[in-house]
């Protein structure tokens, strides 16, 4: 799969953190009950791997990811937990190697026009926005389009879904990413139901 392609998989890419590895597979679940096919699970939390291993094995028709990566080692332990995808808040090039190294797809972070021209430079064309809200918003991204018309942007980081449609509306953006589909509340609660009914807001987009 191409990193576009994973971009045009949904308009919203929900990023999760799991505090306890029970709860993954209920709410992976849940997210593809209310029609959203993939799943970035941040590696924030020390049952961040065993939590994609198990989404991975249960509910394979989930698309399961790995976030928050930040060391080449996490890349690499990753996608042997079964993630197929890679998303980094960030891009410093031995990170960006060693995801790359993986041959899955991979969403590199910036928030600079130098930081994307470095990404251009190697020929990644579709990278995360982060943090999008505090780095410009939608605007920066407007501004962008026309010195760096071919690269594609998942904006993540302070979207809401009354946001969400700004980013949305741009040429450059493909999907936007967010925990709002996946609160702690819900989550601790067991309410799958409700993280459901989220989902399938954000999956009419
Ligand atoms: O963990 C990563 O890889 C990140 O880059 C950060 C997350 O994408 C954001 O923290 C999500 O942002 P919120 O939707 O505002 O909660």
């Amino acid at each position: 799969m191409q990193p576009i392609q994973l971009l045009r998989l949904g308009r919203v890419l929900p990023v999760v953190v799991i505090e306890r590895v029970d709860d993954a597979v209920p709410v992976a679940k849940a997210l593809l009950a209310g029609g959203v096919s993939t799943l970035e699970l941040t590696l924030r939390t020390p049952v961040a791997l065993d939590a994609i291993e198990r989404v991975a094995t249960a509910v394979p028709e989930i698309l399961v990811g790995a976030g928050t990566v930040v060391s080449p080692a996490q890349a690499r332990d990753a996608v042997r937990a079964g993630a197929r995808f890679l998303v980094s808040p960030g891009s410093p090039p031995a990170l960006v190697d060693a995801m790359l190294a993986e041959r899955v797809p991979v969403l590199p972070g910036v928030a600079t026009v130098t930081e994307a021209m470095a990404m251009m430079a190697r020929g990644l064309t579709e990278l995360k926005f982060f943090p999008a809200q505090t780095s410009g918003g939608a605007a920066q991204l407007r501004a962008w389009q026309g010195p760096l018309p071919r690269l594609t942007f998942c904006p993540t980081g302070g979207i809401t879904p009354d946001t969400a449609h700004e980013f949305l509306a741009l040429s450059n953006v493909a999907c936007v990413g967010g925990s709002w589909l996946t609160p702690p509340a819900l989550i601790d609660k067991g309410d799958w139901q409700g993280i459901a009914a989220l989902a399938a807001k954000a999956a009419e987009w």
